[in-house]
């Protein structure tokens, strides 16, 4: 993610709830917002952020009324040395009633690691781009899933729920545009594993509404609007007409 601008970290994502026949028109019943910014927000920062500041700023995002704060990663310090304090992130904050908490969790040792912090919710993140994949996460696509298998078993047998990214929905920064059949079946594979919810993440914010509404229709052929998220990166910003 070196090459995301600063100006396009997200502080929040959002899912809808929609009665209408057509997912894709008409208001929302309601916005679910995940707020990432501890996360997202935080991980490209060049200044290490002190742990009692991201304890404190978490806290203070609890009582905002949000009810899903994504805390940190159980990533490589050595890939991400922003999170590497995650363990005593996790273990510090206050946890409100009626928040969720979610961590970042790439693969098997990191998922042991967020549940020994007191993780009792957990995301794999994987890409519908190869490149981003292997820069990512250091493996591709297919490797990825493999990883994400084990993760999200691994959280079922201990009743943590998963859920899955998908970056680079609407463009790659290595490889330009990526199909919606593309993310459509990474989406699938992560939603069939059983993840509860897939977030469709513009990566670089190169979206556009048309190219949203396109990606859209063709994952929800395959997966209920219900399950969807998106995530979107204000870089060019178009962020909020994206979402
Ligand atoms: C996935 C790895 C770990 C693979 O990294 P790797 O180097 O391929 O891992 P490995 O399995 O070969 O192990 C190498 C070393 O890493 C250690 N290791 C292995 N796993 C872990 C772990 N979980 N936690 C801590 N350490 C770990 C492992 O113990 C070993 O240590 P050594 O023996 O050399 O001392 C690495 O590539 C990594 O940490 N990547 C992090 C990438 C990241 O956090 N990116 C940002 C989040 S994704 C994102 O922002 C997009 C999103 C979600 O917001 C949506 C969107 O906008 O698109």
């Amino acid at each position: 993610l070196g090459t995301q601008a600063s100006e396009s970290r997200p502080s929040c994502h959002f899912r809808f709830g929609r009665k209408e026949a057509s997912p894709l028109s008409g208001l929302p019943e309601y916005v679910k917002i995940v707020e990432v910014g501890p996360r997202d927000g935080l991980q490209n920062e060049k200044v290490i952020v002190p742990t009692d500041i991201k304890i404190e700023f978490i806290n203070q995002l609890s009582q905002t009324g949000l009810s899903v704060i994504e805390v940190t990663s159980f990533v490589s310090s050595k890939w991400v040395p922003q999170m590497a304090d995650h363990t005593e992130v996790m273990k510090g904050i206050r946890q409100y009633p009626g928040v969720r908490y979610p961590v970042l969790t790439p693969n098997l040792q990191g998922f042991h690691r967020a549940v020994a912090a007191g993780a009792t919710e957990i995301s794999v993140f994987g890409a519908a781009s190869e490149s981003f994949s292997k820069k990512n996460i250091n493996c591709s696509i297919e490797e990825s899933m493999e990883k994400f298998e084990e993760v999200v078993k691994s959280a079922r047998h201990l009743n943590i729920p998963a859920r899955g990214y998908v970056s680079c929905a609407l463009g790659c920064p290595y490889e330009g545009s990526i199909t919606p059949q593309k993310v459509t079946e990474v989406s699938k594979r992560l939603y069939g594993m059983g993840c509860y919810e897939i977030s469709l993440g513009d990566t670089i914010g190169v979206g556009t509404p048309g190219s949203m509404r396109r990606m859209l229709e063709s994952v929800i052929k395959e997966i209920p609007p219900t399950a969807l998220a998106v995530h979107c990166h204000d870089t060019y910003g178009q962020a909020l007409a994206n979402i």
